[in-house]
């Protein structure tokens, strides 16, 4: 397979070179040069495999030309060997037509495991031969963070570099990256908020005298690979549920835009989808976005859903980029209107490609709050803040009867005890495993906002060896 950028100016790569770029030099973000497809007999042979199987089958035609059926299944047995429930994404009802896909078993309790243990595992596979050192650089709300240095804490070739905004991560999340104390680990609280952490990664990226010192990688969801392994709960997730001779509705709490764009990747694929709900919190660009068109962010506001709190989407450029019919030409010029103006308006007929698929719905806190109780009074779940977001967008979805509605479920409720607490009285504790998290020792660097501050930094530690 083949990765094209989204600005049509950055060389093609293989799925190898494009998980190891994690950026395209164009400032654009890869994608297939174009969708693969499954029959729905294709689809319908997924029914009964385990998580492992689906995944080898959804993701073969991703990888071709890099890794063979074998070698994925192979790191694929390893990402999700590690997750604590067999079903890897289990399904649970809530009532007759509302039903919870759960993605926070994994190491840190967040859907991020699903695509990060598996890109561990990639890294691991590419870097084998040596003569590479990957310097990998992410901003994280909260969740990316964590699962991104579990999946590459002590590696041999990589080292991390995770930035967060100071204050805005819950204490669990802040504790589950900075008590990793492994010498290739480096967490930076900034001043600032998430947009800012991603703004200076992107500009890192393009920055000639950091891109020729250091071998940038990324781990967040800019990098292909991060989406393509996030796909395939989709198909896992419909095919239970009687797809795909039934479509199946998703509700997608939203922040950066990976995990529905990873949905939208399933219908490309010939999954039956009815709708792909984007639920966000009050930064609220992408449900403005979709509904009237209006692409402006406006400052980032702290919410009880801070994984959420963005204002600047990285993968809706990846839509946009499709409904624009692939003009690379085009899409450059609308991000650079974005950049100059931090807004610019999504066309007519752009919006109208994505209604056939996407609706939006903008949760507020009390919202939220009473669907936390909602969640528990009705279906007995203790659920997360980010998945209760999903779940009010899901609540106030139209849709025929018989169409099942499936809300991601993207972080454990422990990993936001108090916002919980708030809502339902109910303080879920910690998973055995994370259990002595408050007693660990934590290690981060404190910096301002500063562009040039961040990259001093970076570029000192890795002189340092
Ligand atoms: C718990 C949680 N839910 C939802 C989201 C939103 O996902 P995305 O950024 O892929 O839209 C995030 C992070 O972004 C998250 O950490
Ligand atoms: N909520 C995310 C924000 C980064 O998103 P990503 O999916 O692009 O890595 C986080 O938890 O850090």
């Amino acid at each position: 397979m083949d990765y094209i950028s989204t600005r049509g100016a950055a060389p093609t790569l293989d799925f190898r070179s494009a998980t190891l770029a994690g950026l395209a030099n164009d400032g654009g973000l890869y994608v297939p040069a174009r969708w693969p497809h499954m029959s729905l007999d294709e689809i319908r042979a997924l029914a009964g495999l385990d998580y492992v199987e689906t995944a080898v089958r959804v993701m073969t035609p991703f990888v071709a030309g890099a890794l063979c059926e074998d070698e994925l299944r192979e790191l694929c047995r390893a990402a999700y060997g590690r997750f604590s429930h067999d079903a890897v994404t289990p399904l649970v009802q809530l009532d007759h037509r509302h039903w919870l896909l759960e993605l926070f078993h994994g190491p840190t309790l967040a859907f991020k495991d699903v695509a990060l243990q598996l890109l561990g595992q990639l890294f691991e596979k590419f870097l084998s031969g040596g003569g590479t050192d990957l310097t990998i650089v992410g901003a994280t709300s909260g969740d990316t963070g964590s699962a991104a240095i579990e999946a590459v804490a002590g590696r041999e070739h990589i080292r991390i570099f995770m930035l967060h905004p100071e204050g805005r991560v819950s204490d669990v999340q802040r504790r589950q990256m900075t008590t990793v104390l492994a010498p290739n680990v480096h967490n930076i609280a900034i001043d600032g908020s998430f947009d800012d952490a991603q703004a200076m990664v992107k500009r890192l990226f393009g920055d000639a005298e950091a891109r020729n010192a250091l071998t940038l990688s990324a781990v967040n969801s800019i990098n292909w690979a991060r989406l393509m392994a996030q796909v395939v709960y989709y198909f896992y997730a419909a095919v239970r549920l009687g797809g795909p001779d039934r479509p199946v509705a998703f509700s997608v709490p939203t922040g950066n835009f990976g995990d529905v764009f990873a949905g939208y990747v399933a219908a490309q694929m010939g999954l039956p989808v009815a709708r792909l709900v984007v639920a966000t919190n009050v930064n609220d660009i992408l449900h403005r976005a979709l509904a009237s068109g209006d692409y402006s962010a406006g400052s980032v506001t702290a919410t009880a859903t801070p994984s959420m709190d963005i204002q600047v989407s990285s993968n809706f450029e990846r839509l946009l980029f499709d409904l624009a019919g692939r003009d690379g030409g085009a899409i450059t010029a609308m991000m650079r209107e974005f950049d100059t103006n931090r807004a610019m308006t999504i066309p007519a007929d752009m919006r109208a490609g994505a209604a056939g698929l996407f609706t939006s719905a903008r949760i507020d806190g009390d919202t939220m709050a009473m669907t936390l109780r909602w969640a528990k009074e009705n279906g007995g779940q203790v659920i997360d803040p980010h998945s209760a977001v999903g779940l009010a967008a899901a609540r106030e979805l139209e849709i025929e009867d018989d169409v099942p509605i499936v809300t991601l479920a993207t972080a454990h409720p422990a990993k936001f005890p108090d916002a919980v607490e708030r809502a339902t009285g109910v303080r879920p504790p910690l998973p055995a495993r994370l259990g002595n998290l408050f007693d660990r020792e934590e290690r981060y660097e404190r910096l301002t906002g500063d562009y040039d501050a961040v990259k001093a930094h970076i570029l000192a530690e890795v002189a340092r060896g």
